[in-house]
């Protein structure tokens, strides 16, 4: 396709794009856009709210790919050589998002060492670029408490920094007041006259003006390009045989549609105070004051060139009315000053200059920098601080305490209708196993079925009357026991208790009778009846049954995962949700400088964590670890690289940090409920058992209650181990792979 390039340009073009497409689905954002700039010009994109303006933007900057089509910038392919080109440009995106919590001269350094700057440069360079902006006296203010003007010129200076050749600007005064606005302005034509290349979007018409060439885009395609002067003396934006005047009349508002109704207006625009009107040339001034019950005089009505705003909004209009028109139809029957021709990129190579990689680079560029700037944040942001240190240490001792396994004190209610000592001392039995505690005894059987409904009591016994005189006849009596079964757990317990209980208290008054029988089933060796088999069982770690010593150090494994794994994916979430990952993908930071900056801080986090909860395991809840500390420390280390990984991966699904909220949980839940922290894993039926080996959780689990409770030793653990290294890769290599420097 041809490409419209001004007739009279000879400069050196830095930025060439021919046929750029870019679609999202079934929308086209951009429809093969040809333009080139010049050195040194100030151009800019206008065109209305989602015409695909950010879109090429994004494509220059190889942060966006093209669906077809090609864009060179300063020699560069846009594609292939994405990061020769950030290292030579700025970007200010629409919502430059400083670091609200890091000071002026953070932000400026954090941008500085990005671009690779040893600090003699960045000393230099950020002395030029406060000079130009005017932020000296602010060095130290945060970032976030800077009004709206302060904030663009910080940003301005941020994406100066590191000297570019070329600066884009998506839409740099949006949201800022006019006086800050021309400032800006001033601060780009300042720029612009140093040798800088700046491509701006705008909305502003004013700001168009300013521009030394500008691009129209509407709908995804370009419409129009050139220079303003020319822009304006386009025949299809004033066509033969018509002119434009400028009137005032009171209202006019009001009377627009009046006025676009007349004989001979062609098209009437509102601009301000005054209305713009295109009329045939017949309609004179005095013959367009009569037909307004006015005169030429009081109506003010005087000719006028047409503003690019006329331009724009005929252009938009001529295209609306025939969208079937191909645009280079378009230019060819409506811009004959402006030439079609082929380009032969000549001079766009010899662009490159060398030296530019001796610029600091290599895969970890940036890494430094981005850790730097993660550590002001944990710094300035007490909320991280506990979050990632007070919350683990509290949760470890809330739930360690809290999750218990052992049922004690399960409310019973007695309905004992026969009141006698045998009675009095079957009650007692119950109550000195300490499973039962009694909370009532009632004497009929409404009240004793309403605390059974209330839930008042889990357990409910009901003696007969004739208890007693059964016991001592040597009969057998049946005694009542009812079990509230909505608590599995309670009612289990107090099922077994109960039925032990009965065979224990019947055992002791069957040894009694057996002592004078000549053949007891067995006797002990003082030749008293015993039972003929004697089960011994002995309690192997944990001999005393201690809930504790088998929940708190799988809870430091969920603990651990639980914070390194939001944190994370919040810090990189946040970053998208702010923009400012956008802003650090157009830097020559590399994919792992960017991630391990962001993930080596939360690492170290993790580390001092699993330390203190470490501690509180051992000094509070008395569960010292039997194994070695080393091997402990190390595998902590290799499931936190999972957690990190798994934060990673969560960062590269969600958008929001609410979606990172929702997505974290997915993760987390199984490995609280099916890593065997709270149930064994034996016990579940076979296709989530089998699920269970995909949770890198169970396996540390397991490794920390083997080294803590049982002594085990590395060979002990291989196949846990094994394990666990098989998870850190897996899902290291999903989430560094799904992790890039783009967009998409
Ligand atoms: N990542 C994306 N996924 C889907 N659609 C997108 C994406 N980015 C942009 N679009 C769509 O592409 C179109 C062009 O968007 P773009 O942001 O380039 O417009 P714009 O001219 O910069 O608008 P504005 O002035 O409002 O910033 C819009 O319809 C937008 O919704």
């Amino acid at each position: 396709m041809n490409e419209l390039v001004l007739s009279d340009e000879t400069g050196e073009a830095v930025i060439d794009v021919r046929d750029l497409s870019r679609s999202f689905g079934d929308l086209v954002a951009v429809r093969d856009v040809n333009f080139q700039v010049q050195q040194a010009a100030i151009f800019g994109l206008l065109g209305p709210n989602g015409s695909g303006k950010s879109t090429i933007i994004r494509m220059l900057l190889g942060i966006l790919s093209p669906t077809s089509g090609s864009a060179n910038v300063l020699g560069y392919d846009a594609v292939r050589d994405a990061e020769q080109i950030k290292r030579r440009v700025g970007y200010m995106s629409q919502q430059f998002s400083l670091y609200a919590d890091l000071s002026v001269r953070e932000n400026i350094e954090f941008y500085g060492r990005i671009y690779g700057l040893d600090n003699a440069r960045i000393a230099e360079r950020q002395a030029v670029v406060l000079g130009l902006t005017g932020l000296e006296d602010r060095l130290d203010q945060l970032a976030g408490t800077l009004s709206g003007g302060w904030k663009q010129r910080l940003a301005l200076a941020c994406s100066l920094i590191h000297d570019p050749e070329i600066l884009f600007l998506d839409e740099p005064t949006a949201g800022i007041d006019p006086v800050a606005r021309r400032q800006l302005w001033d601060l780009l034509f300042e720029l612009s006259g140093r040798g800088v290349t700046l491509f701006v979007t705008t909305h502003y018409m004013d700001e168009a003006e300013r521009c030394t060439d500008v691009g129209y885009i509407y709908m995804a395609q370009l419409l129009v390009l050139g220079k303003p002067s020319d822009l304006k003396s386009l025949p299809a934006v004033t066509p033969a045989g018509t002119r434009r005047y400028e009137l005032r009349v009171p209202r006019p508002a009001e009377r627009l549609p009046e006025i676009r109704k007349l004989e001979g207006v062609r098209d009437a625009t509102l601009f301000g105070e005054t209305v713009h009107v295109m009329v045939d040339d017949r309609l004179t001034p005095e013959k367009l004051a009569t037909h307004l019950s006015t005169s030429v005089d009081e109506a003010d009505i005087r000719e006028v060139p047409p503003t690019l705003e006329d331009v724009f909004v005929t252009l938009t209009k001529n295209a609306e009315e025939d969208r079937t028109h191909s645009q280079e139809t378009l230019y060819s029957t409506n811009a004959p000053r402006l030439t079609l021709s082929q380009k032969d990129g000549r001079g766009v190579a010899a662009l490159t200059k060398p030296g530019d990689e001796n610029k600091r680079g290599g895969p970890f560029a940036g890494l430094l920098a981005v850790m730097v700037k993660e550590f002001f944040h944990i710094r300035r942001q007490p909320s991280t601080i506990f979050f990632m240190l007070v919350v683990p240490v509290m949760q470890t001792i809330i739930f360690g305490y809290a999750i218990d396994i052992q049922v004690e004190h399960i409310p019973m209610v007695v309905f004992n209708m026969d009141g006698r000592q045998p009675s009095q001392q079957l009650v007692d039995a119950f109550v000195n196993t300490r499973r039962f505690d009694v909370v009532g005894n009632v004497g009929d059987e409404d009240s004793f079925q309403r605390w059974m409904a209330t839930g008042d009591a889990k357990v409910g016994m009901k003696i007969p009357p004739y208890y007693s005189d059964r016991l001592i006849r040597g009969e057998q009596v049946e005694v009542q026991v009812l079990i509230d079964g909505s608590d599995s757990q309670v009612a289990t317990t107090a099922l077994n208790t109960s039925q032990l209980l009965g065979v224990n208290l019947s055992l002791q008054l069957a040894r009694q009778k057996a002592e004078a029988v000549q053949m007891a089933p067995a006797r002990d060796p003082t030749g008293r009846a015993d039972l003929p088999i004697d089960i011994r069982p002995r309690l192997l770690y944990n001999p005393d049954l201690e809930s504790a010593h088998f929940f708190v150090p799988g809870l430091v494994g969920i603990i651990l995962q639980l914070v390194t794994l939001f944190l994370t994916s919040f810090a990189i979430v946040r970053e998208r949700e702010l923009g400012t990952l956008e802003q650090l993908f157009v830097t020559p930071v590399s994919r792992a400088g960017l991630l391990l900056g962001k993930l080596i801080p939360y690492a170290i986090v993790g580390f001092i964590e699993t330390l203190i909860m470490l501690t509180v395991m051992i000094y509070l809840f008395g569960v010292p670890i039997r194994g070695s500390v080393g091997l402990l420390l190390s595998l902590s280390m290799l499931f936190m690289v999972c957690s990190l990984g798994l934060g990673l991966l969560v960062s590269t699904i969600a958008k929001s940090q609410v979606e990172a909220v929702q997505f974290a949980f997915v993760v987390m839940l199984p490995s609280v409920l099916l890593s065997g922290f709270v149930f064994p894993r034996s016990q579940m039926p076979l296709p989530i058992y089998l699920v269970t080996f995909a949770i890198p959780a169970t396996y540390f689990i397991e490794i920390l209650r083997g080294i803590v409770l049982r002594g085990a030793g590395l060979l002990d653990l291989v196949p846990m181990v094994t394990g666990l290294v098989i998870c850190a890769i897996v899902v290291l290599t999903i989430s560094v792979s799904r992790f890039r420097k783009q967009l998409e």
